[in-house]
């Protein structure tokens, strides 16, 4: 039997709020499993893109990337937020490895298609080395992941931090039984996102369509559904998404995605 291994998301919601971000890493640290964290911070890359007068775009859930804005994604994911995070899960007792670009050549991403929008300096993942990545934990280290990739002609791109905890989750699945954790500042997926309480236990393909054909799901929701249920298409046993409850040993709410 494989052993379980937890790949969990954080974003721009839990990192910028310094109170959750604490709970999470706390819960995080504590799981008792092999674990790899993959984070984005898009609230600070826009805020610091404000600070600099550089414009910027989003398009469903992500971030159209001009050269000076994958400047600014380098330097906010890369730099600040990586390497906190992972400070702060060595202050938790964890053996941390923060993974940026070409690091550790585990991704391999490619410029993103411009068909039927050009997103610039976005990259897709081409290639997880899920066995090298897989190495990596067995010794006992936990690799933290930013959302920035690159090439092999050594081109970095903003790459979708969902999306590349999603591929990094299938790529996984070969060696773990891997649960797929995507955690953000509402306690799941809601029917209205108005009312905390109508968190969906569980979403199906069909209910996320009509959903999102509605407008109840809108924004960074969609990349999270999307990657997750190509995660659960791929291999990854179990997709669920929610507040800080899902890295809680004690999970209560959270929405899970069937098939
Ligand atoms: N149906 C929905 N249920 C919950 N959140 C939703 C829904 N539709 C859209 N959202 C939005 O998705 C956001 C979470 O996605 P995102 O902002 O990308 O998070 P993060 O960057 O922290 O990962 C929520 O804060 C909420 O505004
Ligand atoms: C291409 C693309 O959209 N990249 C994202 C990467 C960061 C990210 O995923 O941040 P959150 O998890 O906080 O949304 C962006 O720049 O916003």
């Amino acid at each position: 039997m494989k052993d379980k291994l937890i790949v969990g998301k954080i974003g721009g919601n839990v990192i910028d709020n310094p109170d959750l971000l604490n709970t999470v890493l706390d819960y995080f640290a504590n799981l008792p499993h092999q674990k790899v964290l993959v984070h984005g911070g898009g609230i600070l890359a826009t805020q610091l893109a404000e600070v600099l007068n550089i414009p910027q775009q989003m398009h469903e859930g992500r971030r159209i990337t001009s050269a000076k804005t994958l400047e600014v994604a380098q330097m906010v994911y890369a730099g600040k937020i990586n390497t906190d995070l992972v400070a702060k899960l060595h202050s938790r007792g964890l053996v941390v490895q923060g993974v940026n670009g070409a690091d550790g050549a585990y991704i391999q991403s490619e410029k993103r298609s411009v068909k039927p929008i050009d997103f610039g300096f976005v990259g897709d993942i081409v290639k997880v080395d899920g066995e090298r990545l897989a190495r990596t934990l067995s010794s006992g280290i936990v690799p933290v992941f930013s959302a920035i990739t690159a090439d092999l002609e050594g081109q970095l791109y903003n790459t979708n931090g969902d999306t590349q905890a999603s591929e990094i989750a299938m790529a996984l699945s070969d060696f773990y039984e891997v649960e797929l954790r995507y955690c953000f500042d509402k306690p799941g997926v809601l029917r209205d996102v108005l009312d905390p309480s109508s968190v969906l236990k569980t979403l199906s393909i069909t209910e996320y369509t009509e959903l999102k054909d509605k407008g109840a799901i809108y924004q960074g929701m969609i990349p999270k559904l999307d990657t997750g249920f190509r995660a659960l298409n791929n291999g990854v046993q179990t997709v669920i998404l929610g507040g800080t409850e899902v890295f809680n040993p004690i999970q209560t709410i959270h929405t899970e995605l069937v098939l």
